[in-house]
């Protein structure tokens, strides 16, 4: 019998936690940041460099490995941690999100979401069952419900309709689930930016007796202040001894932000994104290598950083891999904002730990904050 999930708050700062999830496949320390691995690969990273920056989980993708390379193919190869060479956890969104954001002609109806694929057209259609069907395919550790999120700005109506739509898919994904002990399957609170519509979907979802809770709708053009303000709204209606996740966020300011508020999971493609295009991560403020100042740099990004893509290469020598378009400047660039994230969220659990959050917990992003040094 596998062990079965489960999530420890072992200290409380504020309304911040330090925390634990235990699964079959291994811990995730919470506060946790989950490197994007959309494709079944972190892009430009081995896996033991992923493991080696810190990451305890990361996030797969059903929509884009149900396209390409397919979820029945991954499970005939064993499944995403065998087919990817990643054997901790991982957490994989449904699908809906992508499909509206990056699927051609699609029709969303009670049922579940009718598409063509962006990479070559072909007609599918997902519904609750059918996303939860693939997520058991890749052998996913934590499944996310199907759901449909509203882009902000939006009518008061018509953000209650997709949440109460969503609200439904969430039961049929539960029951699609079922009862599997070492896996987990998230709900993903909905509701815009109006907080009785939070407040309904938090308290619905907290009735099914899920194993975790998702806030999602957020991080799709609000202001930060909207996107707080919803978090305020709607974290005390979901359970204290369950994991919350905050899914597409976000900077480092965001999720200072957002620990103070109780949540305890974040996911955004910034740290990734940003290193195959020049952009650097570092405690002083943001690095972009494109820019010729740093042309005859000798300086490291961080010569007190324990990554050595931060600490064993010149400013010129990353200028110049970016300048040229090496493949090699997305690689130690990628590599060097993983490993900034996740001595963030190792110093926001420090901060935690020991009662400094509340306090100092800025401190912890004062630099960055400041922008390009
Ligand atoms: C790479 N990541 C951005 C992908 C995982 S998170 C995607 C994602 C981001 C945001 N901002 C909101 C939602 C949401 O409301 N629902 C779902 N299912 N996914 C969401």
């Amino acid at each position: 019998m596998a062990k079965p999930f489960s999530f420890e708050v072992l200290a409380i700062d504020g309304k911040a936690r330090r925390g634990v999830i235990d699964m079959p496949r291994g811990e995730i320390r919470t506060p946790a940041f989950m490197p994007v691995g959309t494709g079944g690969t972190v892009k430009t990273m081995y896996m033991d460099q992923v493991r080696g920056v810190g990451a305890d989980i990361i996030l797969g993708n059903t929509y884009h490995l149900m396209l390409r390379p397919g979820a029945e193919r991954v499970a005939r190869l064993g499944g995403l941690h065998e087919f990817a060479r990643w054997p901790h956890p991982i957490l994989t969104d449904s699908g809906g999100f992508q499909v509206m954001s990056l699927s051609k002609l699609r029709k969303l109806t009670e049922k579940g979401v009718t598409f063509r694929s962006h990479i070559d057209g072909a007609p599918y259609e997902m519904s609750p069952e059918r996303s939860i069907e693939i997520q058991g395919l890749l052998d996913s550790d934590i499944q996310m419900q199907l759901d449909e999120c509203t882009a902000l700005p939006a009518e008061l109506k018509e953000i209650e309709r997709a949440m109460e739509l969503s609200l439904r898919w969430a039961e049929r994904c539960k029951t699609a689930f079922g009862d599997q002990p070492g896996k987990a399957m998230f709900g993903i609170v909905q509701g815009g930016d109006n907080a009785a519509l939070r407040v309904r979907s938090a308290q619905a979802l907290s009735e099914m007796g899920l194993k975790g809770y998702a806030v999602g709708g957020l991080a799709v053009g609000e202001p930060q202040a909207v996107m707080l303000e919803m978090l305020d709204i709607t974290c005390p209606e979901l359970p204290a001894d369950k994991p919350r996740y905050l899914m597409g966020v976000g900077t480092p300011d965001d999720i200072l932000k957002s620990v103070a508020r109780g949540i305890d999971m974040f996911d955004c493609v910034m740290p990734t994104r940003a290193g195959r295009h020049g952009l650097a991560y570092t405690r002083r403020g943001k690095v972009n290598l494109r820019n010729a100042r740093h042309a005859d740099d000798p300086r490291p990004l961080d010569e007190e950083s324990d990554c050595p893509a931060a600490r064993d290469y010149s400013r010129a020598y990353l200028h110049h891999l970016v300048r040229s378009q090496e493949a090699l400047a997305a690689m130690l660039l990628t590599w060097n904002n993983l490993s900034y994230y996740q001595k963030l969220m190792q110093d926001i659990r420090a901060a935690i730990e020991t009662q400094t959050f509340e306090a100092r917990g800025a401190e912890i992003t004062e630099g960055w904050a400041r922008g390009d040094i």
